[in-house]
Parts: structure tokens; sequence; C-alpha cells
């Protein structure tokens, strides 16, 4: 069966649709050039809402499992592939990609020119997108704010460490609360329209986590976030990134195309060198506005010169817009907890010198 990939500009690409393909899916169309950890970026609430082209040709070669998930639901509108994988193969696959996505009712089209799609993306900046099965379609306008659509609804509790680390949630990856767990944290997820309810006295650290959508949608929040901010030492990733700079009163902004893939080479000013990083945002903050804020850059783009990364001249906050805790993606900058969590310790009383 066909189906085609329309955008916004009135371009359209053809390709084979899946099976249980009822309706047209809409979203922002996004390019992610990691080879693998598909399942990770589908079930990431920071894709929510966005249709996802792979420009690795092959994807789906190991299936999907139980455990790589970094939330319990697929969160893409929909997915483009050149060739997705048939047969899985993996010790711990429990069903192909395919049949992961038909049966969550995730619209996908093979056999289209993932790199042509790319390329147009990044010429022509980001653009909304309809997946269906007819050559003409309607694209509806949207003033939904992704920002709201992800959070938990109730505020839970995870690991038993001595350390107590409030996680602010927009939409948070599994796989920060497991970084925190594994570095001996208990983990208290409070969505961000939330904080209010939660006392300032009861955390030894914060750490905010990535969300979909564009930051300036929790505008409303931020005084109540900065309080819980300036509380105790602070970690933002991403979105938690993006959102403490405006707290502080700097601005975001709008990439063109956004960076999304497991190899954006970050430097980092303190120290000259360059690491390896896993990303996916949209949006970044605008340099120009961090002159008059307590903020200073501390991690550049290589690539772009864009921010990657934040600290505060006088008090214990850090952020950064890759994800340290790189699912998919690379392990180099997964140092970034220990330093975060060797300032909580510090502040706690719990002397580490590292
Ligand atoms: N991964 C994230 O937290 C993404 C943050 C924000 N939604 C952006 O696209 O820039």
């Amino acid at each position: 069966m066909k189906g085609y990939l329309l955008l916004q500009d009135g371009q359209w690409f053809e390709g084979e649709a899946s099976e249980q393909w009822k309706t047209p899916a809409q979203g922002e169309i996004v390019f992610f050039t990691g080879m693998t950890g598909y399942q990770e970026v589908l079930t990431d609430p920071s894709y929510k809402d966005q249709i996802v082209v792979f420009t690795y040709p092959l994807i789906g070669n190991y299936g999907v499992n139980e455990r790589d998930s970094e939330s319990s639901n697929i969160q893409v509108s929909g997915v483009v592939m050149f060739h997705c994988a048939d047969a899985a193969s993996h010790y711990e696959s429990t069903s192909s990609l395919g049949a992961y996505l038909e049966k969550n009712g995730v619209p996908f089209l093979t056999g289209v020119d993932t790199r042509q799609i790319t390329k147009t993306i990044r010429t022509d900046g980001s653009k909304q997108a309809l997946l269906t099965q007819q050559k003409t379609g309607v694209l509806q306008t949207s003033d939904k704010k992704q920002i709201f659509e992800t959070q938990s609804e109730q505020i839970a509790t995870f690991g038993e460490g001595s350390m107590h680390i409030l996680l602010i949630d927009f939409g948070w990856k599994k796989s920060i609360v497991s970084s925190l767990i594994a570095r001996g944290m208990k983990v208290t997820v409070v969505p961000f329209t939330k904080v209010d309810q939660v006392s300032k006295q009861s955390f030894d650290g914060v750490v905010l986590s990535n969300g979909p959508g564009d930051p300036k949608d929790s505008l409303s929040l931020l005084p109540e976030l900065k309080k819980q901010i300036e509380s105790s030492p602070t970690f933002g990733i991403c979105m938690g990134h993006q959102v403490i700079a405006l707290a502080f009163g700097a601005n975001t902004k709008k990439l063109p195309f956004g960076h999304r893939g497991a190899n954006h080479p970050v430097k980092d000013r303190q120290t000259g060198k360059v690491f390896m990083s896993s990303q996916n945002h949209s949006y970044v903050v605008d340099e120009t506005s961090l002159e008059q804020t307590p903020l200073e850059t501390r991690f550049y783009n290589v690539n772009d010169g864009s921010v990657e990364g934040l600290t505060h001249k006088d008090k214990p906050v850090l952020s950064v817009q890759f994800h340290p805790e790189a699912h998919p993606g690379p392990a180099d900058a997964e140092w970034l907890f220990d330093e975060f969590l060797t300032i909580v310790r510090n502040k706690k009383g719990e002397k580490v010198y590292v």
C-alpha cells in the first residue's frame, strides 16, 4: 500500500505505508542521525507529536525489548525510514520494530529517500508534515502546548538513597532517574506545574528534566520554579537547561532544524576538552541574552557555536543542552552527574574530593 509524507510547503514523498494506518498523522518533521537507539527515541517524551525521520538506512535490526523504553508509551506521531528490518536479531528482543509500531497504532512509511527529506529540512528549516495514504491532505493549525502534555500526573518517589533529589518533570526520561539512582540517590518526581506543593527544605538537590515543546510555554510558572532552583544545588537537562536560563532572565530561540543524534561534539570552556554528546532539541539559549544575567556559558556546540550549557556566577547551578544520561548515545558526558552530585554531597557535609 502506498503512503505519502506531505510537507507544509507542498513537497511530498512517496513510500510504502504500514498496515494499521487508519488516520493521517500530523507533526513537526525532525530528523535523527544516530545509527541505533530508535526505541529510546520513539519513547522519549521530548519527541511528543513529532514525525521522526531516521537518516541511518537500516532501522529495527535488533528489534524492541522490555528494557530500553524511556517512558511507557510511544511519543512520536509517526516514523519515516528507508528500511525497517522485518527480522530482528537480539537475545532480548520481544518484537520487531514494525510490529511494535503497528500494535501501538503509530503510522510509518518506508522505502523513502530519507536523506533527501533531511536535506530539505536542513535547507528550508523545520516544518509541519502529514503522513497520509492520499497524495493530498490538509495540515491543521494547532496551538497545543506540548510542555503540558507529557508530565506525570502523580508525585512519585524512586530509589532508596540517603540523598534526596527533586526531579522537576517536564516529560522525564527513565534514564535520568536511573542515572541518579545508580549514584545512590532517592528521586522524587514532581510535575513542573506542582512544584509549589513540595517543601523547598526537603531536598538535597534539584534536577530539571527534558521535555517536549517550547520552553517559553512555562513562563507563568517561572517564579515558582526559580524559588526551587535557588533553594538547593541544581542541574538542568535540555528543557531543564532552557527553563533555568529563562528563570534567570535569559532568552531562548528556535534553531532552524534542531540537533538530534548521538555524535554532537561539545566543548567545555573550563577544561578546553571536546566530547561527544547525545542531543534532541529544537530550541537553544540565545547567548546574547546572557549578558544581563548571572549565568555564563560553560559548554559550546563545536559545529554551530550554539550554547550547550551554563553555570551560575554565584550559585551551585549547572545546566546542559545535551543528554548526559545519553540513551541513545555515547556515555562521554555521564561525568556531569558526578560533578553535580559532588556539589550536592559537599553541601550536605559528606565531603567528596574529585
Ligand atoms: N530534549 C528536550 O528536553 C528538548 C527541549 C525542547 N523541547 C527543545 O526541543 O529544545
